[in-house]
């Protein structure tokens, strides 16, 4: 990456401050870019769910991991509890998604509190195993709540082999103008589901898997207790990548935790983090570290940098930072302040591998939340900061009474804030269907047919906030 007419940036800058110019382009087609990353982790896009708790669960691993991304498990969640999502996810389908099973008796009720759980809104009745019918929101509309879901349910009308190529699976869908085809087994038991957008999206991502062909995932931990013991902990779980995380990463506890790490995880991907400086980059490298999170202030949730003023603009120190893991033959991610697939775009262009998302993704059914009405009718979830009174409380609950009270004075997050879903796009593959074609468009634009390519030629501008302005869409004349 360069900046235009060899720039020197009088400041930081941050996503906002800077643009990307087009250069001559022989790529032909978007779809000619390989968007898998060169970090490690195996994974086939660049992006990874953050380990927050009201973002990154079991329904978010399985859904981002069949695209090709990661979704890094919090620290705070126990790690029995760990264990089982990590089976449970590599237990999933590659291509079919996971189902709300109802049995025929069961409520409409207890249908609509599940349907919204998953984007492709229904769910299947189930007997013995083989699915007897269809129900979603609009069947049970103005049914008592209390009805069987046999009741309304629709039989299904796209039933079809898992196993079948899922360009057949969307054709089939189209024809029937069905809402989703069914996938069963070769006794006819129920797999799993497909929308067309499902099937369609099957035949352009590459789902991320480890070599037993199971869905990848990462799991995090921090930097305080006998972390050598929850890493063991861990990766005998079958946990693909390490994520050891703090807040402030350029620290004595951090450069021992990875140490601690390193001696049980030969093997794995180890990503430890944050930091904003070459320095911290050096250091967490030389403790271990194959990846580096970068980011201290520009997360959604976070209030760090108005508590302490520490931080730094983002779009610098992934750079900054990038540029010093590079030269030592590692990466980095960069985590924190993503709010548009330009801000992706950007982080690839200053040399990340991959690109965390957090509160972005907190507004979709595949979050762990419960799916709430504001009194105008808009669906949102609730997100909150890893370093807010209300994380610091759950993580600290087994302490004594003086201790949490003495680690309740340092609150740097947002304990309540309510995200959106949009609806144009209240899944998260919608979102990175977004993301994906922000990215590659990008990737075209500076003539990159790889992330690597993208790095090397991109080709970057600083502007004002009028230039900033100018490139935002209207929705009523001015
Ligand atoms: N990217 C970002 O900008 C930030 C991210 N977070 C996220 O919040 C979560 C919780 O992280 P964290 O608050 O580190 O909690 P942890 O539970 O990981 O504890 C951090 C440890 O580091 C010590 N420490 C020393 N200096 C600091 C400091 N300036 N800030 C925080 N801890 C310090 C603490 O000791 P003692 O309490 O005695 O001081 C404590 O032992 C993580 O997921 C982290 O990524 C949090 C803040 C900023
Ligand atoms: N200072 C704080 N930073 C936090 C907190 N919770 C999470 N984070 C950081 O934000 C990113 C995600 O950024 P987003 O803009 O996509 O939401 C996450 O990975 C952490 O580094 C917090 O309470 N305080
Ligand atoms: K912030």
């Amino acid at each position: 990456m360069r900046f235009l007419d060899g720039a020197v940036p009088p400041y930081d800058l941050t996503y906002d401050d800077v643009y990307m110019v087009p250069r001559h382009s022989a790529v032909a087609s978007r779809y000619d870019v390989d968007l898998a990353t060169s970090d490690g982790t195996g994974a086939t896009l660049p992006i990874v769910v953050a380990n927050m708790t009201a973002i990154a669960g079991k329904r978010m691993a399985e859904t981002v991991a069949r695209r090709g991304g990661l979704v890094v498990i919090p620290q705070d969640i126990p790690i029995p509890v760990v264990a089982d999502v990590v089976r449970w996810v590599k237990q999933r389908h590659l291509v079919f998604d996971t189902t709300i099973e109802l049995a025929p008796e069961a409520t409409v009720g207890e249908a609509l509190a599940l349907i919204p759980k998953r984007s492709h809104r229904a769910a299947v009745v189930v007997e013995d195993g083989r699915p007897v019918g269809i129900v979603t929101a609009a069947d049970c509309a103005e049914v008592d709540r209390f009805a069987q879901v046999q009741q309304v349910m629709t039989p299904p009308r796209v039933v079809v082999p898992a196993d079948t190529d899922a360009r057949t699976v969307f054709d089939a869908i189209d024809t029937a103008r069905a809402g989703l085809a069914v996938g069963v087994d070769a006794d006819g038991r129920l797999v799993g589901v497909l929308t067309r957008t499902g099937a369609l999206r099957a035949t352009l991502y590459t789902p991320a898997v480890d070599a037993s062909g199971g869905l990848r995932i990462a799991a995090a931990v921090g930097v305080n207790g006998d972390v050598a013991d929850k890493a063991a902990r861990l990766l005998e779980a079958g946990v693909d990548v390490l994520v050891a995380d703090t807040a402030h990463g350029h620290q004595d506890r951090m450069i021992d935790a990875l140490r601690a790490i390193r001696s049980v995880a030969p093997a794995v991907p180890v990503v430890a983090g944050n930091v904003v400086s070459a320095e911290g980059t050096r250091a967490l490298i030389e403790a271990g570290a194959d990846i580096v999170k970068v980011g201290v202030g520009p997360g959604a949730m976070c209030t760090t940098r108005m508590m302490t003023g520490v931080g730094r603009p983002q779009f610098s120190a992934v750079r900054e930072c990038a540029a010093e893991a590079r030269s030592l033959g590692r990466h980095v991610w960069a985590d924190g302040g993503v709010r548009h697939p330009r801000d992706v775009a950007l982080a690839l262009a200053a040399g990340a591998s991959s690109v965390m998302v957090g509160s972005w993704f907190a507004g979709t059914h595949e979050s762990p939340g419960d799916l709430l009405e504001d009194s105008d009718g808009r669906a949102y979830k609730v997100s909150f900061g890893m370093a807010s009174a209300r994380a610091v409380a759950n993580r600290t609950s087994a302490e004594s009474s003086y201790d949490r009270a003495r680690k309740a004075l340092y609150e740097e997050g947002i304990s309540s804030s309510r995200m959106y879903l949009d609806p144009q796009r209240p899944g998260v593959e919608d979102l990175i269907d977004a993301i994906c074609s922000g990215v590659r468009s990008a990737c075209t634009y500076a003539g990159a047919a790889t992330l690597e390519d993208f790095h090397e030629r991109a080709l970057v501008g600083l502007q004002s906030a009028a230039g900033f302005s100018e490139g935002r869409p209207l929705s009523t004349s001015w």
